[in-house]
């Protein structure tokens, strides 16, 4: 288990040394545009699951939206302090 501000020094590891294999390394190289579209699957399938399945299916869901949103804010240079000072 990881906490949010975890996982994102990991991916931001992983944008810098781009180690084989990471699906975040592909996910980077797929450009704003294809991350953007990974943000809005994941929030439409958050949707549903909070809708019609399990609190622990919604969870898993929530869970990727989360990483999709990181790697969004990798991608567009964003640490979690720009992000951070709006909430
Ligand atoms: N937390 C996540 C995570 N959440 C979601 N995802 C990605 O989001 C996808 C989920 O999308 P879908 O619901 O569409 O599932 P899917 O249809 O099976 O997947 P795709 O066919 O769309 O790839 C997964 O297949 C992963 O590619 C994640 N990928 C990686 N992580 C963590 O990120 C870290 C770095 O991972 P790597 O870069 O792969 O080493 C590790 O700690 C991982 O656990």
């Amino acid at each position: 288990m990881k906490t949010f501000d975890e996982l994102f020094d990991e991916l931001s590891r992983k944008a810098e040394t781009r180690p084989e294999g990471s699906g975040t390394v592909a996910e980077l190289d797929s450009g704003i545009h294809g991350i953007g579209k990974k943000v809005v699957e994941e929030a439409a399938e958050v949707w549903m699951a909070a809708e019609y399945e399990t609190k622990d299916e919604a969870a898993e869901e929530i869970s990727q939206l989360l990483y999709h949103l990181q790697v969004m804010m990798i991608a567009k240079g964003l640490t979690l302090q720009d992000v951070y000072r709006h909430l």
